[in-house]
């Protein structure tokens, strides 16, 4: 069954249009996860997810892995309230897992500016884990202040505010289970 946004009566009017559907989402999630499978066969790979926003891409990829993986989460934030990138991130939770000889596959949302990313593989790779690699369900190539390397895309799309399957504003819209483009009046843009 195809979500569309009138299903969601209470956001329908703060959206202006669905950029990727949850059919698209499942669909290239399970395309990567196989793509994952095969470049990791034989080897244990440690998933970091980027909370908050990763919470749905890493829930719903994971469970199309047969790879032997396991799971962290690390709590950064360089957008606060806006929509912007403030440029300055903050952890505000690190890791549990010591990453001294993992193979590590970063799970994304959304790579923007990019500036949230390359920080983290700066910080993580300073942890002496065996392999880095990326994967994002996002990119803006547009909006890119820096570059960087993803190994597993699942879609490049418009630069514009974005909201839905975990991305927010203001803390809300996370659950939405499609991608959609929010409506400037919604942040007075
Ligand atoms: O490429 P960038 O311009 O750095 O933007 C991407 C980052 O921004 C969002 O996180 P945010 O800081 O909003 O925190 P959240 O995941 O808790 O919403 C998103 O989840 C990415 O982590
Ligand atoms: N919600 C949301 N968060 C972001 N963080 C970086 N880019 C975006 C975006 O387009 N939408
Ligand atoms: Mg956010």
């Amino acid at each position: 069954m195809t979500t569309q946004a009138w299903n969601y009566p209470e956001v329908g009017g703060d959206l202006v249009e669905i950029v990727v559907s949850e059919e698209q989402i499942r669909q290239r999630l399970s395309e990567m996860a196989a793509r994952i499978d095969e470049d990791y066969a034989g080897e244990e790979v440690l998933l970091i997810g980027v909370l908050k926003g990763a919470a749905m891409v890493m829930s719903d990829l994971m469970r199309h892995l047969r790879s032997d993986v396991s799971m962290d989460w690390m709590a950064v934030s360089s957008y606060g309230k806006g929509t912007k990138s403030s440029g300055v991130v903050r952890i505000l939770k690190d890791l549990d897992t010591d990453l001294t000889g993992r193979h590590v596959l970063i799970v994304e949302d959304i790579i923007d500016s990019g500036l949230t990313l390359s920080w983290l593989i700066e910080n993580l790779r300073s942890r002496g884990p065996a392999s880095l690699e990326i994967a994002t369900l996002l990119r803006k190539p547009e909006a890119a202040k820096v570059e960087v390397d993803v190994r597993y895309l699942g879609f490049d799309i418009a630069n514009e505010f974005v909201v839905g399957y975990g991305l927010d504003y203001a803390e809300r819209y996370r659950q939405l289970p499609f991608v959609a483009v929010l409506a400037p009046h919604v942040y007075g843009g």
